[in-house]
């Protein structure tokens, strides 16, 4: 049976149970919005980061369910807390049309998410005290989730971020790291860059002042993510 899902999310299984039911599992997320067009019903399950909720249709003879699925990062993750609460079956029912609902009396405030629920990508490096801790371990491994292709490495005096690129070519790999430089240099603070092996480019990032690992450097690799490296690596082989 064809699905018709939106699907906003990073993963999601949906299963189609029968023509009007469908059942979707949905990893990672404290809060789940689901705006069915057709849906009469939905009910969810809530248990540890998984959510399980089955749409009912109630329009039996039809085949498929149209179905947009908006999933939100809410409360207790590394994104922090926007202070979201669950939606109410009205709300949902409205598709979150222009009326809020809520306990009567309770104040409704618009919350800026704040600290690192902003992207990585977009904050600045700011100036780290000397006398600052680095990262445990620990904070440096959640915050790794919020960059893609790095790792941590440890080094004789410290934790290092680090990112490997292959690249076509010596000149690719000089080419990404000039575009790398100049994002460096924009944010000022700085990876260090080695072209090895004529075709692979290695950034290790940390911040000298405090030996190890700050908040700069993960910025950093988030803003180093978003350079466009299509037209530097290898080709894809199509095998037929
Ligand atoms: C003086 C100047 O602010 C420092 O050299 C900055 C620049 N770039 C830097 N880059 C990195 N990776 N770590 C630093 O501590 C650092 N400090």
């Amino acid at each position: 049976m064809q699905r018709w899902v939106n699907q906003q999310v990073s993963s999601m299984a949906v299963t189609v149970l029968s023509c009007s039911e469908i059942l979707c599992l949905v990893n990672n997320t404290s809060s789940l919005h689901l705006i069915p067009s057709a849906a009469s019903k939905v009910w969810g399950r809530q248990k540890a980061n998984m959510s399980l909720i089955r749409l009912s249709s109630g329009k039996k003879s039809k085949v498929g369910v149209k179905l947009k699925l908006v999933v939100r990062a809410a409360g207790g993750d590394f994104l922090g807390d926007f202070g979201a609460r669950d939606p109410f079956p009205a709300e949902i029912e409205s598709k979150f049309g222009e009326k809020v609902l809520g306990n009567p009396g309770t104040d409704h405030k618009i919350l800026i998410p704040s600290g690192l629920a902003l992207s990585l990508a977009n904050k600045p490096c700011t100036p780290i005290p000397s006398g600052q801790p680095p990262m445990s371990r620990q904070e440096a491994t959640t915050l790794l989730r919020k960059v893609v292709g790095w790792r941590i490495v440890e080094d004789d005096d410290g934790l290092r971020l680090q990112c490997l690129w292959k690249v076509k070519n010596f000149t690719a790999g000089i080419e990404l790291m000039k575009r790398i430089a100049a994002v460096a240099e924009a944010a000022g603070h700085h990876p260090d860059l080695h072209l090895e092996a004529g075709n692979s480019v290695r950034a290790r990032i940390w911040t000298h002042s405090i030996g190890g690992l700050s908040l700069n450097d993960f910025i950093l690799a988030a803003k180093m993510d978003q350079i466009n490296i299509s037209d530097l690596i290898p080709r894809k082989r199509a095998w037929a």
